[in-house]
């Protein structure tokens, strides 16, 4: 029996590694001739540097940029293709990620995506001209003011002096030079690997739709909304009208907008990590795929990376098996997609318990799932 394992990360628990190599030795377990190939997946968001690294045998580079609330951090990107063409990979959520920010510190006025610039910057002096960017999970809503400014654009302020980069300066911005831009940008190819759709503005934009979920209070998810809309127009009127609307704009607290500004390309980041790890031509080889997340729900649906991975399986003519953390409101939904769907949750028990006994839930879950494969195979 062949198996393609091809999870999403749980977040707050295990990295999709971690969730790939445990089910594989679940499932080898259970059925030890078995052939599995492990393909950590990801969306755009965390996960999506090791995913690409892993699957193209590239290398990570270790860098320091500015973090969500201003501070250094050390992280690092990725390096794929060959000598002549080398691709550098970024991924936000490593750099200003949400839970990067301790919990009681979240708040997109207070946070900025200055260290995407950094990033930018840093493998821009290395002679790199070629980026793919993942977009998802982080804790800004800056619209990319951040970046931007780190890349040499200046936005005024009402009081004068020129903006650093953070949510709370959208609402005093009322210039834009840009003349400052790194001009080695106009070199460069800019794929943006998106995790959402969202346009920038209005009630499925980024303040409304993730600023929540940042730490925002309605008031702030309101003046965010609003300000944006006047930064928006300074950007539009350099950069070219109907970038707001754009599919993706809203990623990253409205980063897709600012890089569509900077001629970036827009992709699902999900059909971005497909193609680079061959997802279509493993599965095509398989008998099984199993695939899972944190808490699959109605959610899922609306193209988070499970569902994707069901659908290339269902193009291959293969079933897709989805084992993740939990599941959530209207999963019941899901069977479609799925030849079944189970949570690893072993009974009622407090989350702080669920995540720190992932990694056996999940072992036990799939030991039981590969054992009625076997089973149910040999009684035919
Ligand atoms: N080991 C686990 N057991 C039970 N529930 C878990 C476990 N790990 C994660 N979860 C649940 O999954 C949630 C995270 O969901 P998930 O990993 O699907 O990411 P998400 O926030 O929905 O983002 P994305 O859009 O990238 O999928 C956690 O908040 C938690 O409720
Ligand atoms: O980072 C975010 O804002 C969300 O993941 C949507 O991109």
């Amino acid at each position: 029996m062949k198996f393609v394992i091809a999870p999403d990360s749980y977040k707050g628990s295990l990295t999709a590694s971690k969730v790939g190599e445990t089910m594989a030795k679940a499932v080898l377990e259970e059925i030890p001739e078995a052939d599995v190939r492990i393909i950590p997946m990801a969306d755009g968001g965390e996960g999506t540097v090791d995913a690409l690294v892993q699957a193209a045998g590239g290398q990570v580079v270790p860098i320091q940029a500015t973090g969500a609330l201003g501070e250094q951090v050390d992280t690092y990107v990725g390096m794929i293709g060959d000598r002549s063409v080398p691709l550098t990979v970024i991924e936000v959520a490593n750099i200003f990620g949400l839970p990067m920010v301790e919990a009681q510190q979240r708040n997109p006025m207070n946070t900025t995506s200055r260290g995407l610039g950094d990033a930018i910057r840093v493998m821009l002096d290395r002679g790199l001209r070629q980026f793919v960017i993942g977009l998802g999970g982080s804790a800004t809503n800056d619209g990319g003011l951040g970046m931007l400014s780190a890349l040499g654009v200046r936005f005024a302020c009402r009081s004068g002096r020129t903006a650093t980069g953070f949510g709370r300066e959208l609402a005093e911005l009322t210039g834009a030079d840009w003349s400052g831009l790194d001009p080695r940008l106009r070199e460069c190819r800019l794929t943006v690997a998106c995790d959402v759709t969202n346009p920038l503005l209005g009630p499925q934009g980024a303040s409304y739709v993730f600023g929540p979920q940042k730490g925002a209070t309605p008031e702030q998810v309101a003046s965010l909304d609003h300000a944006l809309a006047t930064y928006a127009d300074l950007v539009e009127a350099t950069a070219g009208s109907g970038l707001r609307d754009r599919a993706g704009a809203g990623a990253a607290g409205g980063l897709g907008f600012a890089l569509l500004a900077l001629g970036a390309e827009i992709v699902p980041g999900a059909q971005v990590v497909e193609e680079t790890t061959s997802l279509q031509r493993h599965i095509a080889e398989a008998d099984w795929v199993i695939t899972g997340e944190g808490r699959s729900d109605g959610q899922t649906l609306f193209g988070k990376l499970p569902l994707h991975v069901a659908q290339v399986a269902k193009a291959a003519g293969k079933q897709a098996i989805l084992i993740s953390g939990s599941l959530g409101d209207d999963s019941e939904r899901l069977n479609a997609h799925f030849a079944g769907c189970f949570s690893i949750v072993r009974g009622p028990a407090a989350l702080r318990d669920c995540l720190e006994q992932a990694e056996f839930n999940l072992y036990e879950c799939t030991r039981n799932v590969a054992r009625l494969l076997i089973r149910s195979q040999k009684s035919v």
